[in-house]
């Protein structure tokens, strides 16, 4: 079995065209194995959302080639017409902001993809409970997400992006809305789903402060992506 969750290969973006041209992202190669919690830092307006969105089979690359796990799923044209089923099986996504379904209760929330994708609802029930008590939240299941906090929101939203057994996370500045402690809770959280589930996750952040924890950093530096380790003295965990 290959190590690699995420392979990317002298990938392009560009936005518009002729005196409206952004080039955004300009022949980037990196790669991202399992079980690997990766930050992705830089400037605003510097392409992170937008990579994640190419990763994530949302935004088409201008160029390059991609591979989700073995599976090569872009090659200057996505390799298959079914990107939503690459996106739905491969890939969970936390967002800043919860995106919770405001008239679902929590474990109906968590259940909600796996049952699209036609899980049963015993099985997506018993999976969604084991995730809620793995985030020790398995006592709101049945509360409406305006009774959480932040924080607890946050941990339901990233028991949902888990709740289809995905192999790649894709977090966009998960704890942009919430304070140093639990931007840190959120992150610990993170790591641990990255080592013990073997999920490769990347994740925006803005804040120095988390890069500790993360295994290491890729940044966007000059239109391209450049992988940093975080030196053991500044590693935490
Ligand atoms: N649909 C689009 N059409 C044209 N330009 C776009 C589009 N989406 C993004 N861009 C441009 O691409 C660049 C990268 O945007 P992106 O949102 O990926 O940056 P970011 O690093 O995530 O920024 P931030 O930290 O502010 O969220 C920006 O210059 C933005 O204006």
């Amino acid at each position: 079995m290959e190590k690699q969750a995420i392979k990317v290969e002298n990938i392009v973006k560009h936005f518009g065209k002729d005196e409206s041209l952004v080039r955004v992202i300009e022949g980037a190669s990196f790669q991202v194995d399992k079980g690997e919690l990766v930050a992705l830092v830089a400037p605003s307006g510097a392409g992170k959302t937008t990579l994640l969105m190419m990763i994530g089979c949302v935004e088409e690359p201008t160029s390059g080639t991609v591979w989700l796990g073995d599976e090569k799923v872009y090659d200057n044209q996505w390799l298959t017409k079914e990107t939503r089923k690459i996106r739905r099986e491969k890939i969970g996504f936390i967002f800043q902001a919860h995106y919770l379904i405001p008239f679902l209760n929590v474990i109906e929330n968590v259940t909600l993809i796996p049952q699209t994708n036609g899980v049963s609802e015993k099985e997506a029930n018993k999976t969604a409970m084991e995730l809620l008590e793995y985030f020790e939240i398995a006592d709101k299941a049945h509360a409406m997400s305006s009774e959480l906090s932040g924080g607890q929101n946050q941990r339901v939203a990233i028991a949902r992006a888990l709740a289809n057994k995905p192999q790649i996370i894709l977090a966009d500045e998960p704890t942009a809305a919430l304070d140093i402690e639990r931007s840190v809770s959120v992150v610990k959280m993170l790591k641990k789903i990255a080592q013990e589930q073997n999920v490769a996750i990347i994740m925006v952040t803005h804040d120095g402060r988390l890069l500790p924890y993360c295994d290491r950093v890729l940044k966007i530096e000059n239109r391209v992506v450049v992988s940093q380790e975080t030196s053991s003295q500044e590693k935490i965990l």
